[in-house]
């Protein structure tokens, strides 16, 4: 038995959340505790704008990292506060870093995830696995969604279909086949989930996101305009595939609008989450097993009630399940996630699945920093 610690800081750049999770080869992954850092605004503005840039100071790099690791330090020690736990009970920590820039498919392809997995095992005083996503891009692969490998490992029902929907910044999907099939784990990048409806919303309001969907529920979703971000040729992509902030930012959504109202935007992007999870669903999930599927939302999104709403009334007769009612809250799957794949690591266990991300092979994903 393992007890291994998960820390991930999503695109929506809101906070590090940190799981501890029970790994083992005999059960499931259990989530004994977690807890969430808010990310401090001088911080997030920092990170918002390495996202954005094109180049960028050394100084500036460091300055960021160093700030970063002492807020994930921070989690750690917030977490094992709350679960009672000291540091020498912790196999490993699995850093996933913060994503700055990911782009699989250019000539020269990389993701790259702000971290010091060093200075965290120094920080923390704990084993760290860090740099997950590096080697299954260098074997071939997008280096995402890393997540499916882990919903296998928890979520697989012995006759039930299940999709797990991860509702972050962006929006990625698991589909998986009942236990014992000999269909493959399907998962991609579907596009963006609240990274537009989030930039949307600031642009017009105080806060940081369309708390339900309230905004959004005021205006109407307008045709021509889904249908014109739908044709974005990433939607129609065949996978694998993955995407982020390089691809669908506020200036992607900007060029294609016309005399919309903002509210009637705001509409227009949250049917744009819905449609595109959607028709990629009809697309790969073999059409006489949607009536015996159930659509498991997690991320923030989850907690977005238009969103809810909307998902549940275009998807069925799919059915839409509470992430809950399966033993785990919709907060910590991604923290959770990384915590299975260091403790993979550490069993010289591969962590990808080709046929998710597209790599040639499995591989063993992450570098081990000792305490
Ligand atoms: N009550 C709510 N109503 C509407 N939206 C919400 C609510 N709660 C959370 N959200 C949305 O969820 C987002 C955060 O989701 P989450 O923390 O899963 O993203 P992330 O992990 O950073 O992203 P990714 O999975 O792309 O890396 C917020 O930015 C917001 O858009
Ligand atoms: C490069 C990167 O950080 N991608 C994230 C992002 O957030 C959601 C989606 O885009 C997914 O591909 C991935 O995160 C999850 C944890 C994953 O790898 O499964």
């Amino acid at each position: 038995m393992s007890l291994v610690i998960g820390l991930m800081s999503g695109t929506s750049l809101d906070g590090v959340d940190a799981a501890l999770v029970e790994c083992n080869h005999h059960h499931r992954p259990v989530l004994l505790e977690a807890t969430g850092i808010e990310m401090p605004e001088p911080l997030r503005r920092q990170l918002w704008q390495l996202c954005h840039a094109s180049e960028a100071a050394f100084e500036v790099l460091a300055e960021t990292e160093e700030a970063f690791c002492r807020l994930q330090a921070q989690a750690v020690a917030a977490l094992l506060d709350k679960s009672g736990h000291a540091v020498e009970d912790i196999a490993a920590i699995g850093s996933h870093g913060q994503t700055i820039e990911h782009r699989p498919g250019g000539a020269w392809p990389y993701t790259w995830q702000l971290d010091n997995p060093s200075r965290l095992a120094e920080l923390t005083g704990c084993r760290v696995v860090g740099d997950f996503r590096r080697r299954d891009l260098a074997a071939g692969g997008q280096g995402a969604p890393l997540a499916p490998a882990f919903h296998d490992a928890l979520f697989r029902d012995s006759r039930q279909w299940r999709v797990l929907l991860n509702l972050g910044g962006f929006a990625n999907v698991t589909l998986l086949p009942p236990e014992g099939s000999e269909m493959p784990v399907i998962g991609f990048d579907t596009g963006p989930a609240n990274a537009l409806l989030d930039g949307w919303y600031a642009r017009h309001h105080e806060g940081r996101f369309d708390r339900d969907g309230t905004w959004a529920g005021q205006g109407r979703s307008q045709p021509a305009l889904l249908e014109h971000l739908l044709s974005d040729p990433f939607f129609e992509s065949t996978p694998p595939k993955s995407t982020g902030r390089e691809h669908f930012h506020l200036q992607w959504l900007e060029a294609q609008l016309t005399e919309e109202s903002p509210a009637d935007i705001q509409a227009t992007l949250l049917a744009l989450t819905v449609e595109s999870i959607a028709r990629e669903l009809e697309r790969h999930l073999p059409a006489e097993v949607q009536a015996n599927t159930c659509v498991i939302p997690c991320g923030g999104g989850a907690y977005n009630k238009a969103m809810m709403a909307a998902l549940a009334q275009r998807l069925s007769p799919i059915m839409v399940e509470r992430c809950e009612s399966l033993g785990w809250s919709p907060d910590w799957l991604e923290a959770g996630a990384f915590a299975w794949l260091a403790w993979r690591r550490l069993e010289g266990l591969p962590g990808n699945l080709p046929t998710v991300t597209g790599a040639i092979g499995p591989r063993i994903l992450g570098g081990v920093y000792e305490r």
